[in-house]
């Protein structure tokens, strides 16, 4: 006869953490391709080039990918080599984005992630499509003429909650 107290005490499996988004969504080399898929459309399509006009600006699909990187719970790099959170902000200064241009370049990301072969389970492309609405809010409140962009946080962390 099995004793019933058995499955109580059998050693259990270590139980795996959960991958980060970053892991999940293939790592660096799945973002540098997701950063040159948005960044050709930024430099293509008539609304975004108002505000990055048509010639690529070296570096940017790295440091793109280097950010969304840090964001996803990749390494800390877009902090220990790039100027970490406030870089970001000062980055969009004095750009006045509007709201147009806004939802373009979040349109824009998201025709860019199906491009790059993003993983397309719902519950990665909500976590993705709600990051990009929060930070572009954010970067069209950052770059209005006069606005603050000094920050004393970090660079943000966006899990799966
Ligand atoms: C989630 C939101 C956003 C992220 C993560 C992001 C990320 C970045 C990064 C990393 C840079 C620096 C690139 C470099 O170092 O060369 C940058 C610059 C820039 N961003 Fe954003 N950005 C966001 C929202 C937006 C929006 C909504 C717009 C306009 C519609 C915009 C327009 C620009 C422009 C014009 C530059 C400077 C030009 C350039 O570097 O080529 N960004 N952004």
């Amino acid at each position: 006869m099995t004793d019933p107290s058995a499955a109580a005490t059998a050693p259990q499996p270590e139980a795996q953490p959960e991958p980060t988004i970053f892991q999940h969504l293939g790592g660096a080399p799945a973002l540098v391709k997701l950063a040159e898929a948005q960044y050709r459309r930024c430099l293509t399509d008539p609304v975004l080039t108002q505000v990055f006009g048509t010639e690529p600006r070296p570096g940017h699909v790295e440091h793109l990918a280097t950010w969304l990187g840090e964001v996803f719970g990749g390494p800390d790099d877009y902090t220990q080599q790039l100027g970490g959170h406030g870089a970001l902000l000062r980055h969009h200064a004095n750009l006045g984005l509007t709201e147009p241009q806004r939802q373009r370049f979040v349109e824009a990301f998201l025709a860019a992630a199906d491009e790059a072969g993003l993983p397309g389970d719902e519950r990665f492309r909500r976590r993705f499509a709600e990051y990009l609405e929060w930070g572009s809010q954010i970067a069209v409140e950052v770059s209005q003429p006069g606005a603050d962009t000094s920050t004393d946080q970090p660079v943000p962390q966006w899990g799966w909650s």
